[in-house]
């Protein structure tokens, strides 16, 4: 036998990967990433999800919603992540306009996957004909219910969605149709714990909570937040883990944990 042995090459975690921990009862811990440095972190830490979120234009930008971020800055977030995590899976979102129609939706979602190096592109709302097409192209999609950051200037305030029987009804609906369109996972934003928990086990793919309570297959918080570095006002999901950390690294590890081990979300952080 040879005294070489192969290099520990680390393939990132794949969809099928993410499946089999739902499958497995295992949680899915995501936090969001937009540098190559805390990208490094995170993977050290072993963040199963990296999400290069639009909410780097509220974070990183500065910008006052997630509508003013454009796909360049999509791409240049996501290379900046990708080139370094070596386990982490990526998914970038497709910001506000960039899937207005399937083709559009397309040309945006490769370049995401191709410059951008991302593995899936997630986007907000119940868009069955764009999921289909993307699906149908290669594509691997995450679906995105509840709150819809990109519907803002309609919505008006963040607000949590389906406290009403008819609205969760929808929800539900909704979740079903892009599961059956082809979406390998699903992030559902500020919904009612119960909601989700019946979202979460009625589908086969994995679904993210945020805001959702502790019964999805996994979560996912701003890192910014966790690290308590947004000020104003706090939505009730909101966990400083700085609190009990001796710095940044340690932080992200205690919100790792805490979401392995169905700590974090406490009831206090539910609707
Ligand atoms: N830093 C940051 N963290 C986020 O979680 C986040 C962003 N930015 N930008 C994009 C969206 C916007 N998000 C938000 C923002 C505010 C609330 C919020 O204030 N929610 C109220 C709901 C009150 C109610 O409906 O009763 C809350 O008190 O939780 C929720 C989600 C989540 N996303
Ligand atoms: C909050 C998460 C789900 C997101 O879409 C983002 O960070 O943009
Ligand atoms: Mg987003």
């Amino acid at each position: 036998m040879s005294v070489y042995s192969a290099p520990a090459v680390v393939k990132p975690l794949s969809v099928t990967d993410l499946a089999a921990m739902k499958r497995g009862g295992e949680k899915i811990s995501c936090l969001t990433a937009y540098d190559a440095s805390f990208s490094a972190l995170l993977d050290r830490v072993g963040i199963d999800v990296i999400l290069v979120g639009d909410s780097l234009g509220m974070v990183i930008q500065g910008q006052q919603s997630t509508v003013p971020v454009i796909m360049d800055d999509m791409v240049y977030h996501s290379r900046c992540v990708t080139r370094v995590r070596t386990r982490a899976f990526v998914v970038t979102d497709l910001p506000f306009g960039s899937y207005a129609t399937p083709e559009m939706a397309l040309l945006n979602a490769a370049r995401l996957l191709q410059a951008g190096g991302a593995q899936m592109v997630k986007l907000e709302g119940a868009r069955l004909d764009v999921i289909r097409f993307l699906v149908d192209q290669g594509v691997p999609v995450c679906a995105h219910l509840g709150l819809l950051p990109q519907s803002i200037n309609q919505l008006g305030a963040y607000r949590v969605q389906g406290k009403e029987p008819l609205v969760a009804e929808q929800i539900l609906e909704h979740a079903d149709k892009v599961e059956q369109a082809g979406a390998s996972m699903l992030v559902l934003e500020c919904v009612p714990a119960s909601l989700a928990a019946n979202i979460s086990a009625k589908l086969s793919i994995p679904v993210i909570g945020i805001g959702a309570g502790v019964d999805c297959d996994g979560q996912v918080l701003v890192l910014y937040d966790i690290l308590n570095l947004e000020a104003g006002k706090k939505p009730r999901f909101y966990k400083n883990f700085m609190a009990e950390a001796n710095g940044v690294e340690e932080a992200v590890r205690l919100y790792h944990q805490a979401v392995k081990s169905c700590q974090y979300p406490a009831p206090e952080h539910c609707y």
